[in-house]
This record gives C-alpha cells, sequence and structure tokens, in this order.
C-alpha cells in the first residue's frame, strides 16, 4: 500500500476515534438539576434541570399533564412529589431540546430564596426516577458535548462567572460569544484549504501542479504564520487583562508608598508611621481601577545602608516583586528632592531620578533600554504640599491632602490600557497558556513545512503531516480534538448549577 492512502486511512481511523468518544459521553446521560444561583438567602433562586427525562419534572412538581408552551414563563403550585403538599408557588419555563442551553430538553424554576424552599424542591427532583444532583460544570460540559459551545468558548463562560472589572467582562463576553474561535476556525480553513490541495496533488501525483501551485502556497501560509505572530504578540495583553496587572510601589523608606497603596486601596490596609522602614513585609490588594484588574504591591522601601536582618530580608523581597511586575510605580519625596544639591546647585528632576534609582540600585530597571528589564513605570513625586515640584513625566500628588490623586489615577487608567489594551471583536486577545502553546506549536510546524518545502529536501507526504500538525492544534484550541484530562480542568473552574 503506498505511503499516502495508509496516512489518509489512519487519517479516517483517527476521526472516527473521535466521534466515539463523543458519542460514549451521551450514553452516559442521566438527568441532572441543581441550584444555578447562589447560595444563602436571597429573593429569587433558579433551578436547573437538563437531561432526557427533564419534562419529568415540569409534570410532576409543576402539576403540568401536557407539556407548557416552551420558553414561556408559567406561573404555578410547586408541589413536593411524595405527598403532593405545596412547597411554593413561581416561574417555571419549559426549554426542549435543541433549543436550550445544553442542546436536551431542560426546565427551570424560579422560587422563593429560602433555605426550605429550595432544600424543599431539590428533594422532590432527587425523588423523581433517574434524576440526579449535577456534578460541577456539568451543564457547560454537556452543552460542549452537544456542539452548543466550543473549547474557548467554555473558557470564555468560565472568565465570564470569573470576571471582577468590566474590561474582564468583556474580554471574556465576547470569547463566550465565539469570536476567538471565529479567528482560529478562519485559520483552521485557510490551512486546511491549502492541504487539500497538496493532498489533492499527492492522491493523483500530479507532481507538475504541484510545482506550478508551490509558491502561492508558501505565501497563503505565511500570510496565515504572520496573523498568528500578530496575535501571538497582542496576546500578553489579553493575558495579564485575565490574570490582572501585577503593580509594585517601589522607592526609598518614609516617601509615602503605604500611604499612596492605601489612597488607592481606599482604607489603611497597610501601616503607616513617622519611622523609616515600618514596611516589612509584601502586601497585596486587587483593585478595579478604571475597569482594569490591579493587583497592587505594597513593599518595604530600598535603603543603601541596612544592617538590620528584617529590614534587609524585607528589601530582598521588594526587589523580588520586579520580576514577575506588569507595571511599577516608583514613589518619591518632594521634600527631599527639593534638599538635594551636587556643588550647591539644585538638581534637575533628571539628574534626581538617575540618583534616587542608583541609590535603589535600579538604575538598570529603567534606564537601560538594551536589557529586556525595563518595564512600563509611572513616577510619582509625592508630599507635594511640602515642595511642589512641576516636571514633565512625573506625577506630583500629596497623599495628605490628596491633591494631584484624581491626575494619579487617570495616569494609571492610561498605562492599563496600554498594558492590556482593550478587546474588540474584530481583535480579540488570546489570554492562557493553553492558547499561547497551541498557537506556538501550529508555528512552527508552519515554519517547518514553508522551510522544507521551499528548500525542496523532503517527501511532500511527509510534508503535508506537518501542515495536518499544524491542524491539530488548531483544533485543540477550539475543542474538536481533546483529551478527557483537559476536559477536566476546563471544566473544573465552574460550581455546581452551571
Ligand atoms: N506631609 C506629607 N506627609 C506624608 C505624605 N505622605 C505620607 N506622609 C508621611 O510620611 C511618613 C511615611 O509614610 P509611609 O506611607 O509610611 O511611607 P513608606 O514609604 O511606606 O515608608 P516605609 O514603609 O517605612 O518605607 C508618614 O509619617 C506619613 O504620614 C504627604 O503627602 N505629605
Ligand atoms: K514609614
Ligand atoms: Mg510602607
Amino acid at each position: 500500500m503506498k505511503f499516502s492512502v495508509m496516512m489518509i486511512l489512519l487519517k479516517k481511523a483517527l476521526k472516527h476515534a473521535e466521534v466515539m468518544r463523543f458519542s460514549t459521553y451521551t450514553f452516559r446521560k442521566s438527568t441532572i438539576y441543581a441550584l444555578s444561583s447562589g447560595h444563602g438567602k436571597c429573593g429569587v433562586a433558579v433551578i436547573r434541570v437538563t437531561g432526557p427525562k427533564a419534562s419529568n419534572a415540569v409534570q410532576a412538581i409543576a402539576g403540568f399533564s401536557k407539556l407548557p408552551e416552551p420558553r414561556f414563563a408559567h406561573l404555578r403550585n410547586f408541589r413536593n412529589v411524595h405527598n403532593g403538599d405545596i412547597i411554593d408557588k413561581g416561574l417555571v419555563i419549559w426549554f426542549p431540546g435543541p433549543k436550550s442551553f445544553t442542546g436536551e430538553d431542560s426546565c427551570e424554576f424560579q422560587v422563593h430564596g429560602s433555605l426550605a424552599v429550595v432544600n424543599g424542591i431539590l428533594n422532590s427532583l432527587s425523588l423523581i426516577p433517574s434524576f440526579r444532583i449535577a456534578e460541577a460544570g456539568e451543564f457547560t460540559r454537556r452543552a460542549y458535548f452537544n456542539g452548543k459551545l466550543d473549547l474557548t468558548e467554555v473558557e470564555g463562560l468560565a472568565d465570564l462567572l470569573n470576571a471582577e472589572t468590566e474590561i474582564q467582562r468583556k474580554q471574556a463576553f465576547l470569547q463566550s460569544q465565539g469570536f476567538l474561535s471565529k479567528l482560529y476556525l478562519e485559520w483552521k480553513n485557510d490551512l486546511s484549504k491549502e492541504l487539500a490541495h497538496i493532498e489533492a496533488s499527492i492522491d493523483f501525483e500530479e507532481t507538475e501542479n504541484l510545482d506550478s501551485n508551490k509558491d502561492e502556497s508558501i505565501k497563503n501560509i505565511s500570510r496565515i504564520k504572520q496573523q498568528i505572530e500578530t496575535h501571538l504578540l497582542n496576546g500578553r495583553k489579553g493575558e495579564i487583562l485575565r490574570h490582572g496587572v501585577k503593580t509594585v510601589i517601589l522607592g526609598k523608606p518614609n516617601v509615602g508608598k503605604s500611604s499612596l497603596f492605601n489612597l488607592l486601596c481606599g482604607r489603611p490596609a497597610a501601616i503607616v508611621t513617622s519611622t523609616s522602614g515600618t514596611t516589612r513585609d509584601v502586601l497585596e490588594v486587587r483593585l478595579d481601577i478604571s475597569g482594569y484588574p490591579l493587583i497592587l504591591v505594597d513593599t518595604a522601601g530600598l535603603a543603601k545602608h541596612s544592617s538590620d536582618p528584617i529590614e534587609l530580608e524585607g528589601m530582598k523581597r521588594a526587589v523580588e516583586q520586579l520580576d514577575n511586575a506588569d507595571l511599577i510605580i516608583v514613589v518619591m519625596d518632594a521634600s527631599d528632592y527639593s534638599s538635594w544639591k551636587i556643588n550647591n546647585k539644585y538638581l534637575t528632576f533628571k539628574d534626581y531620578l538617575k540618583c534616587y534609582m542608583k541609590n535603589l540600585e535600579l538604575e538598570s530597571y529603567f534606564f537601560d533600554c538594551s536589557e529586556r528589564r525595563s518595564k512600563p513605570t509611572i513616577f510619582v513625586m509625592n508630599k507635594s504640599d511640602l515642595y511642589s515640584v512641576e516636571t514633565e513625566n512625573v506625577v506630583s500628588i500629596s497623599c495628605k491632602t490628596e491633591k494631584g490623586f484624581d491626575n494619579f489615577l487617570s495616569t494609571i487608567g492610561v498605562e492599563l490600557n496600554k498594558i492590556c489594551g482593550e478587546p474588540t471583536k474584530e481583535h480579540p486577545c488570546m489570554n492562557k497558556t493553553r492558547h499561547r502553546q497551541h498557537l506556538e506549536d501550529c508555528l512552527s510546524e508552519q515554519n517547518i513545512f514553508i522551510e522544507k518545502y521551499k528548500a525542496s529536501d523532503m517527501d511532500v507526504v511527509i510534508l503535508a503531516e506537518h501542515l495536518r500538525r499544524a491542524l491539530r492544534h488548531l483544533g485543540k484550541l477550539v475543542g474538536s480534538t481533546s483529551t478527557e484530562d483537559l476536559l477536566d480542568i476546563i471544566f473544573s473552574e465552574f460550581c455546581i448549577g452551571k
């Protein structure tokens, strides 16, 4: 048998294996239920049911002899399945499959949100034959297996449930609506077309035809490759937005770092005293600034001469924070600046800044552009109530009077926008290590393909296999090929009832 024919048969077998995996899941299906709204006392609680026997819940609990009109809210008495007592009066909505979230027959009960009512309904559901309580993420898992959502949409939904700020919400919502998968599917489609050309030529042994298409093929694949590369570069923004922008406050002792930290938090989270070296440990809070998630870190002041082992440890920890910082806020003291003189002359701000950073032994972080360590930085001159400094590239503020604080907030907002960007439908950002991994692997397969194809030093059949692998990585991204382990990780991010 020819090698290329073997490859085609192997490919078909792999496809079959995928279909098998999907169908084994359907065999395991039972009807599941769960409280989908938050736990604890609340105005209204939502209980969801999905699975082949969901209609039994509508009939047994809401007392319909014939199923009600789908997707309409019906006000009904809900009865205890065991003794017929009325538990509560509420709304029931019937969603016959496949037009439901999971794609299966589903229904939703909206009841008064007390523990007793919710337990009453859940107990009744448990008495209906073949009903069981849902596992965490099981509703979404079913939606995925029924083709209602692909994997990046599932991830987007998980992020949406966890979103803390407006821009995080926007990124997650766009992803849950399929804008990221749309991009990946476009690339998958384009690459598939290129592969189809090559496969057709192999099957019919049309080597002349293959040669004439070579330049066109290389051009098309290079274009896709470049789009993926740009997407990866932008992806760093999406990843930071998803995790939060780690923002480290640094400076000499007593300049007002903790005062600024507290002002941003809106509460006295850190101890502030006039004693130099007050802060020792690294303090961290999560904040929402202009819709962006900020992980704000207060650190010990960096003193040049210290023999106190606790202070030295604090400084070591402060500097370590720089390694994975996304944004740095360097705080200075205006009264300190005003007192610095060299040869009896006051320093320009630029010279002062150089000396200041040299004192902190952090010059290379900010001034050595050849080093990759240079990070986005905001320079803040605090204590402007004592001495006013109006210079370019420095934000003047007084933590004592709060003068200049609004200006400081908008400066942070601008930086955050530069760091995270703002996700749009046209440019959705990747935001997970999983995405990066598959895209990088996809790129490296494309690179091998282009290089070997150009040099004509590889059998075309093997060459095509590199394109196939590149495609498989895109497939893994949207979840048309995935493993149970990966699915377990992704669905574990959901709570019960989603
Ligand atoms: N006049 C004036 N005093 C300030 C201002 N901000 C902070 N201070 C005072 O400066 C002193 C040091 O403030 P902290 O916030 O503890 O300074 P820090 O940089 O965190 O100090 P360490 O943790 O010791 O490194 C305190 O006495 C504050 O009240 C300001 O804007 N104006
Ligand atoms: K202090
Ligand atoms: Mg402090």
